[in-house]
């Protein structure tokens, strides 16, 4: 289905992602852990074609998605809708109306222009809306929900999209630990429900086991591990994120019972 073959990405001499190889062959919940800088959100990128590979393959059902241009490739980045840590939503406007834009690549400049979308649409994107749990938030400004409400809103734009693939970039690292498991379990019900792949960039390692199917670790630009939650134990974790033995895992956790919480992003000591 997916399959990525020494996908790299120079930036001058820094090689931030180095031959990475890996193949997906049915929908799968994937998590992507590592140090800040390790390569996540430029595979990520890579994949979604934001940003060029230097070298390397990227295949999804026999195409060679690297070399997709104008209208084909804008349907592959429709195909793999991305979701950011920052949630990218437009903050004035409704949230029904920012789902909506999740139909943009298929519609006129005129109909963009003017804010006019077919009612079927607007059915489907309160649909969704619904299924999220957050569909009587519909009228209201996207800067009046909670992050956890504002990552939902994404979810469903990207939903419209009907993508086969959805790429979340740190998807829960500006949320509060409770809004960090609703968004999690929105993902996963996704790909159980709808049989979407997920793949997600975590900085925590508690969420990669918990809600992934397979974690693969990268350390350097390089992947280091691609395996299991249960064969991630505490010393492959210590490799991933390049630490010694004062390791500890509670310093990537949100558990919900982690007093600093919303504090943010937590990485792994050097
Ligand atoms: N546009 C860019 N120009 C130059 N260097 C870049 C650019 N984007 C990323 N890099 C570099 O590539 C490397 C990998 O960065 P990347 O953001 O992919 O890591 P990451 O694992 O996602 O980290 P984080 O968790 O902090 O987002 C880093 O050394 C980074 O400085």
């Amino acid at each position: 289905m997916l399959v990525l073959e020494s996908l790299t990405k120079r930036f001058g001499a820094n090689l931030a992602v180095d031959r990475a190889t890996f193949k997906l062959d049915r929908p799968i919940m994937l998590g992507i852990i590592g140090r800040s800088g390790a390569g996540k959100s430029t595979l990520l990128r890579m994949m979604n074609r934001l940003t060029d590979a230097s070298d390397g393959s990227l295949m999804f059902g026999g195409r060679d998605v690297l070399s997709l241009k104008g209208a084909e490739k804008r349907a592959w980045q429709s195909q793999c809708a991305m979701i950011f840590q920052q949630f990218n939503l437009v903050p004035r406007m409704d949230v029904v109306s920012n789902v909506l834009h999740g139909t943009l690549n298929r519609r006129s400049t005129f109909a963009t222009l003017f804010n006019l979308f077919p009612s079927d649409d607007i059915h489907r994107a309160i649909d969704i809306l619904d299924r999220l749990g957050i569909a009587q938030h519909a009228p209201k400004r996207a800067e009046a929900l909670s992050g956890g409400q504002q990552q939902r809103v994404a979810i469903a734009r990207a939903l419209m999209q009907d993508p086969k693939i959805i790429l979340a970039d740190e998807p829960i690292a500006s949320l509060d630990p409770m809004n960090a498991q609703v968004v999690m379990e929105a993902l996963r019900r996704i790909h159980e429900e709808d049989g979407r792949t997920v793949i997600a960039n975590l900085h925590t390692l508690d969420t990669a086991r918990r809600y992934c199917d397979r974690v693969i670790g990268m350390r350097d630009g390089r992947i280091v591990f691609d395996g299991t939650p249960a064969q991630l134990t505490t010393g492959v974790a210590r490799d991933i994120y390049g630490a010694d033995e004062t390791f500890s895992e509670e310093a990537t956790s949100t558990e919900i019972r982690d007093p600093q919480g919303a504090a943010g992003r937590m990485h792994a000591p050097a």
